[in-house]
């Protein structure tokens, strides 16, 4: 409320400003033409000023979020992106890091190599075995138990691709479960805490399949357009508490979880995906890492993320005034530069079935 006021309190300050500025130059006589363009100076100083005010008062008051003694979560943090950021959690000192899974056995052994890791005795590493498709109810009582948290990372999840016709329809409920539903459960567990405390950082791990329709992501992308919805939302509500929410587009990159996608990723779906490159883990987890402590909404990664941000921006929080700028000019040309990506997919498409 206090920053609402005082960018009232500037805009009035800024159309006196102008008023006078305004009168000096009919006072002086000045031509229309250069009285023109010292409006249009204005109108422009104006705006930029302005979209600064506003994009900073979109964003969670404190700017950065330091690591450092904070108390993490990680979802499916015991293979891939999740296990990468848990090992660069402990390495920035955060005080308590819980890795979540089913797979007991490997989240064990995940365990013990964060350990190892550890640098300061006070540093605490440990896991809970935990089916994030499950029931809400009994998620949350598990949750709770773990006490308070400052960052949760939502990274448990899969792909199934295949053609829509192929795939059983169950398929779609267990990815809205394990991609979706899961992060809301951990989500809802954990916000009261963060509310209470005025202070938390919540990470979801989207995709490049949750900004464009990749051929045979009908179930994957649909639970990953979902998952931004969610996060979108959220972002406008925790904001007032100083909760930040992120939220990363990853591309393919080399993890357990891909190489399972590939044993059944259709042709054309594995073609098209590929055009946005095949990323090391370590780099994708560096990238969503840095954007937590900067408290980045969207995450993307590398100049391909940044474009794909861009053409999906919409009206998604910015994450600084200069590349709200950029998204806005660059969007417009960037969907015509996808009408020539997408005219070779379709081309693709046609190529390999042949129906035309
Ligand atoms: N790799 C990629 O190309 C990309 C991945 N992503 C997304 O990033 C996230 C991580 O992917 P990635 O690292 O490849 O995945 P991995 O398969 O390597 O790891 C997935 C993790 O999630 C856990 N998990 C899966 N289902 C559940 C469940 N129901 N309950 C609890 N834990 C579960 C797994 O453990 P366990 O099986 O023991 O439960 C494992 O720890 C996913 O959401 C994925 O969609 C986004 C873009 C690209
Ligand atoms: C304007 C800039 C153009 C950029 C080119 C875009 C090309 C589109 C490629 C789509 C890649 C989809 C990856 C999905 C990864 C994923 O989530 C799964 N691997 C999970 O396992």
């Amino acid at each position: 409320m206090a920053q609402t006021q005082l960018t009232f309190a500037r805009v009035i300050m800024h159309i006196v400003a102008f008023i006078f500025l305004a009168g000096y130059m009919l006072y002086q006589k000045v031509p229309l033409v250069q009285g023109m363009f010292m409006f249009a100076v204005c109108v422009f100083y104006w705006l930029i000023y302005l979209s600064y005010v506003i994009v900073n008062n979109m964003k969670p008051k404190t700017p950065k979020f330091k690591l450092a003694g904070k108390r993490v979560v990680i979802t499916g943090g015991s293979s891939g992106i999740g296990f990468e950021l848990a090992k660069l959690c402990v390495e920035a000192e955060c005080s308590k890091v819980v890795i979540i899974a089913r797979n007991e056995g490997r989240l064990k052994a995940k365990v013990a190599e964060l350990k190892e890791m550890v640098s300061t005795d006070d540093q605490v590493i440990s896991c809970l075995s935990l089916d994030l498709s499950s029931d809400g109810a009994e998620i949350a009582n598990r949750m709770k138990r773990l006490g308070g948290v400052d960052l949760l990372v939502n990274c448990a999840g899969y792909s199934v691709p295949g053609e829509f016709e192929n795939l059983d329809t169950n398929v779609f409920e267990d990815m809205i479960k394990a991609n979706y539903l899961s992060a809301v459960h951990t989500t809802h567990a954990i916000v009261p805490s963060m509310i209470e405390k005025k202070q938390g950082q919540i990470v979801f791990l989207s995709s490049v399949g949750g900004q464009l329709g990749i051929y045979g992501f009908t179930g994957y992308s649909g639970s990953k357009y979902a998952i931004r919805g969610f996060a979108e939302v959220l972002y406008h509500e925790l904001r007032p508490y100083d909760i930040g929410v992120s939220l990363a587009f990853p591309p393919d990159t080399k993890t357990p979880g891909f190489d399972k996608e590939m044993e059944q990723k259709p042709k054309l779906c594995q073609a098209i995906s590929e055009q946005a490159g095949l990323w090391e883990v370590e780099d994708v987890a560096k990238i969503i890492k840095d954007g937590i402590v900067k408290r980045k909404f969207m995450i993307g990664f590398g100049s391909d993320g940044y474009f794909m941000n861009a053409l999906s921006a919409g009206a998604s929080p910015a994450n600084s005034v200069l590349e709200f700028w950029v998204h806005s000019f660059l969007g417009p040309i960037l969907r015509v530069y996808m009408l020539f990506l997408q005219n070779m997919w379709t081309n693709m498409i046609d190529n390999e079935l042949k129906t035309n």
